[in-house]
């Protein structure tokens, strides 16, 4: 057992007195001489939504494979619920990174072309919850597909034979069976179909109020941040330039360089982010759908592998076997 970051002292509590989810502080993190990530701070609330946007190469992947403990830093602290996650080793490193479950582009490639839904979903909870009977596991993957709207008929069925969106709610049923407090949305909605993304949007933002889960969003698509972020941070060459409530960010930012960023949103999509419902939503569905400026279907950044030579990865015995990122990827 890994004792919690010392002491807890009312900056490292949030507003409920209690430690945040995440806590990230003086986060440095290289690539030989490069400082991918450069001094980064911010902290994540119980049931907060955290996005992190910036241009392409700004670090934002290399903080959430941080986050998720497959990068060390080379200086600063990752905390999750106040314990420190970039000291811990071994099998406490494997129980924290349970408690942050990452949600993939793609979520064809996320998961494993062979399985059928159940068994995609049982493997996690295998991990999760060994002491659970064959028959309490199929009760719970029932429940965890039912949660992200899909029916038990579904359970047969192999990934190809599902809709981009209907792979995503399996990919985040295979997250939640993890029973994360924190979860890494890697731009959730931009491989699937313009119609879906509004669907996945919603039943992200509705699961968070149901299980009260935090999440941190890694995202160009500025009409996707709005909709579920409730604060941003701006990300530029591996620092913060700004952070504050969404809604303060988007209309009103501070840097120079987030009003560049917002200023080049093409067309519908800056509309989708600054105009509110008529412009963004999906047939009423209430959610900012808009292609993302720059940020078309492309690889999973975070799957990734580690150079030889570049930031210190977290060695593979230290992984969880099948979790939906080890697997997934
Ligand atoms: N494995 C690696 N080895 C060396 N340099 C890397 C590696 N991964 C990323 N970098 C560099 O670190 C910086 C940050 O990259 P990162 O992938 O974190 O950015 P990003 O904001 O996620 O970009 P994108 O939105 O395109 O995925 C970039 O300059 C990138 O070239």
């Amino acid at each position: 057992m890994i004792p919690p970051d010392t002491p807890n002292t009312p900056d490292t509590l949030d507003v409920s007195g209690v430690p945040a989810v995440l806590r990230v502080q003086d986060l440095v993190v290289t690539y030989g001489q490069h400082r991918a990530v450069d001094g980064v701070g911010f902290r994540i609330a119980r049931g907060e939504s955290y996005a992190v946007v910036g241009e392409s190469g700004c670090g934002k992947t290399t903080l959430a494979r941080t986050v998720l403990g497959l990068l060390r830093p080379a200086a600063g602290e990752v905390a999750l619920e106040g314990v420190r996650l970039d000291q811990a080793r071994g099998r406490d490193l494997r129980a924290l990174r349970r408690r942050v479950q990452i949600v993939f582009q793609n979520p064809f490639a996320a998961l494993n072309p062979r399985m059928t839904v159940a068994r995609l979903v049982d493997e996690p909870l295998r991990l999760a919850q060994p002491d659970l009977t064959a028959a309490g596991r199929a009760e719970a993957v029932s429940a965890l597909l039912a949660s992200v709207g899909l029916a038990d008929r579904f359970l047969g069925r192999r990934p190809h034979e599902l809709s981009g969106g209907q792979c995503q709610r399996v990919a985040i049923a295979r997250a939640l069976a993890m029973d994360p407090v924190l979860l890494v949305l890697d731009e959730p909605t931009s491989a699937l179909d313009v119609s879906v993304q509004a669907q996945v949007l919603n039943l992200l933002a509705d699961l968070r109020q149901r299980r009260g889960l935090a999440y941190l969003l890694i995202s160009h698509d500025l009409g996707v941040v709005r909709r579920l972020a409730d604060r941003i941070g701006v990300m530029r060459a591996g620092r913060l330039v700004e952070e504050g409530p969404a809604q303060q960010v988007l209309h009103v930012p501070a840097a120079d360089y987030t009003r560049a960023l917002i200023a080049a949103v093409p067309g519908r999509g800056r509309a989708a982010l600054v105009g509110g419902a008529e412009a963004g939503d999906e047939a009423g569905s209430g959610a900012a759908g808009g292609p993302a400026p720059g940020g078309g279907a492309r690889a999973d950044p975070l799957a990734k592998p580690a150079p030889a030579t570049g930031a210190a990865a977290v060695p593979a015995s230290e992984l969880s076997a099948p979790s939906s990122i080890g697997s997934s990827q």
